[in-house]
């Protein structure tokens, strides 16, 4: 079973598929490599009552809280905050500013949006300097319990939102049909994404502020296996808000950088700024996104729309080549609906892989 990769074409190409099922379904390139990121959207690929099934598969009170990685971080003992203040303090004036707090935020709790008056209100030895921390606040704040009230008070401001929960295909047969639609429009055999992909991820995002904040679905190196590619389900409508952004695209050619094959020197940066909520389709500005976003492409959600795309290059033997850093991508936050979406990666090895699928 070879790992063919599907040809983009050109953005808007429209390729005719036909399900096991009878129906006809079109997988479109919404973007390609001259716009940053192959990525393909295909319409009412899962029916109404596929989206049901899974919902209901996946009861709210079984879903957990979706976590990152540094949701584990060890807690900011008096020792560990002065070490992390002398990273941040680059330049040496006893004090951080408000990016460097933000930059704090982010690597200590994945915290990527917040108020000083938040801060300010929990933390009052802070209050006395205003927009800046002092080395002696900063080191004896009580970070974790900053931390642990604001996830209560203001789970919006992390970086992911959501509960969810994994759906094995064995423990949910009608999920093969599901497994069957993702190898039809992939262009990848069904023996293959049986064998290469993980469990569903089911996801549900609260209303009024449920989101994932920029982010790539796999490492960029280093890894023996990884999500070569990501096949992501819409399982509800949702009239406003929740779109997922595919930051790493610019569909009209705003930026001259060539995204596509660009290095971490060119994302770093970039990454740094779709953090924020802020960087999402704004209703006040007619749906626009910031710079430098106001060209990247957001799917609203629809039931039963699926987007899929490459987290990297790979090679016939499912061997895994260069990391599209254009793969960054976001779940938008939600407005007065819940949103409902599931993942399905699909795996690769490393050429050099000690494990072998
Ligand atoms: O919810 C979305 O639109 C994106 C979700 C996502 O990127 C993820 O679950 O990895
Ligand atoms: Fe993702």
């Amino acid at each position: 079973d070879q790992y063919v990769v599907r040809d983009p074409v050109r953005v808007n190409y429209e390729l005719p598929v036909q399900l096991k099922d009878g129906r006809e379904v079109t997988v479109v390139t919404r973007s390609d490599f001259s716009t940053g990121l192959p990525v393909f959207e295909v319409k009412d690929l899962l029916t109404e009552e596929e989206c049901n099934a899974i919902r209901s598969a996946a009861p709210k009170e079984m879903l957990e809280r979706s976590e990152t990685s540094t949701d584990k971080g060890k807690p900011i003992s008096a020792k560990r905050a002065a070490k992390i203040f002398k990273n941040l303090d680059e330049n040496r004036d006893k004090s951080l500013d408000a990016e460097e707090i933000a930059e704090f935020f982010k690597e200590a709790a994945d915290m990527v949006d917040f108020s000083w008056e938040f801060l300010t209100a929990r933390l009052p030895n802070i209050a006395t300097t205003g927009l800046k921390v002092g080395k002696e606040e900063f080191i004896t704040a009580d970070w974790d319990g900053f931390f642990s009230s604001a996830k209560t008070m203001h789970p919006e401001w992390f970086a992911r939102h959501s509960r969810q929960t994994w759906m094995g295909y064995s423990d949910h047969p009608f999920l093969e049909t599901v497994l069957d639609k993702v190898a039809a429009v992939t262009g990848l055999s069904e023996r293959l994404v049986r064998k290469t992909a993980e469990p569903m991820q089911v996801l549900l995002y609260p209303p009024h502020g449920g989101h994932y904040s920029c982010h790539h679905d796999t490492a960029p190196d280093g890894l023996d296996d990884a999500r070569f590619m990501t096949v992501f389900f819409f399982l509800n409508d949702v009239a406003d808000g929740g779109e997922t952004v595919l930051f790493g695209t610019d569909l009209n050619g705003t930026f001259p950088e060539d995204r596509a094959f660009a290095g971490e020197d060119i994302w770093g940066p970039i990454e740094s700024q779709c953090q924020s909520v802020l960087s999402c389709p704004q209703p006040s500005r007619g749906h626009a996104m910031p710079q430098p976003f106001s060209s990247a492409l957001a799917v609203k959600p629809r039931m039963g729309t699926a987007l899929f795309w490459y987290n990297m290059a790979v090679d016939p033997k499912g061997h895994i080549g260069q990391f599209y850093w254009s793969s960054i991508h976001g779940g938008c936050p939600t407005r007065a609906d819940e949103k409902w979406a599931a993942n399905v990666w699909l795996h690769a090895r490393a050429k050099k892989s000690r494990k072998e699928l």
